[in-house]
């Protein structure tokens, strides 16, 4: 596939970008239901960080599905290429030396073992945002479960289209239990404990 295609050393170390930044890269790979809280966690867990004087970025599912994807669906197939497509992305901004926040439903067991398998050990955390179906669909911030229910929105996650659950998280947010601030802190905490930042 990569044919005639020659892989290029940057002057400029992975190493010495981690310096730099004084912090070690991962990607915090946030996967749950529609509604679950990914967006809402992943947000505040940026903003802790930012606070501490770390650097990150969020991938968030709607934003890139409104540019870099916004030639896909919702279908199985489609969903795959998102997924696969964001693992490049993250991929790319953890070798910068940031720390990335995925938001994304990423519905199936595989394509996130494809990402965790696409980076450096250790790097990939995921951190599953486990709310029961019935309570996203109270919440429904979008509006999209009423939708979904109407017929109007085909192959919805959890209702018409699979999502597969982690089996063996590194993080487990259970958002019926615990606030916004209590979930962000204990993202924050592992990232402490297991050497990815200071604070
Ligand atoms: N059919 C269907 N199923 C699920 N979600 C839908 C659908 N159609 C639109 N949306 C909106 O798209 C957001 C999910 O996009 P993702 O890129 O995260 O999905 S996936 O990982 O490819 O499954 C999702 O955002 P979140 O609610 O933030 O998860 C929805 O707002
Ligand atoms: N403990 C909690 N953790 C995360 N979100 C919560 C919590 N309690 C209530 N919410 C609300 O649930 C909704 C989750 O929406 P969002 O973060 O967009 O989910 P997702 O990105 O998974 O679709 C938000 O309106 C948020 O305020």
């Amino acid at each position: 596939m990569s044919e005639n295609i020659v892989w290029h050393q940057h002057q400029v170390s992975h190493d010495d970008r981690c310096h730099q930044k004084s912090q070690k890269p991962c990607v915090l790979w946030f996967t749950g239901l529609s509604g679950s809280g990914k967006s809402t966690v992943a947000n505040a867990v940026e903003t802790l960080l930012f606070d501490n004087n770390n650097h990150s970025y969020l991938l968030d599912g709607d934003n890139v599905r409104h540019g870099l994807n916004n030639d896909l669906t919702f279908s199985d197939d489609d969903r795959v290429e998102n997924i696969r497509r964001i693992g490049e992305v993250a991929k790319l901004f953890a070798d910068s030396g940031l720390i990335v926040l995925s938001a994304f439903i990423s519905p199936f067991r595989s394509d996130r073992q494809q990402v965790r398998d696409l980076l450096p050990s250790g790097q990939f955390i995921e951190v599953f945002v486990d709310t029961p179906l019935e309570i996203c669909e109270q919440r429904d911030p979008k509006g999209l479960y009423k939708k979904a229910r109407a017929g109007e929105i085909k192959n919805f996650t959890g209702l018409d289209s699979p999502y597969e659950y982690p089996e063996a998280p590194e993080i487990h947010l259970e958002t019926a239990q615990e606030d916004i601030k209590e979930l962000a802190q204990k993202v924050v905490s592992y990232l402490k404990n297991n050497g990815f930042i200071d604070i």
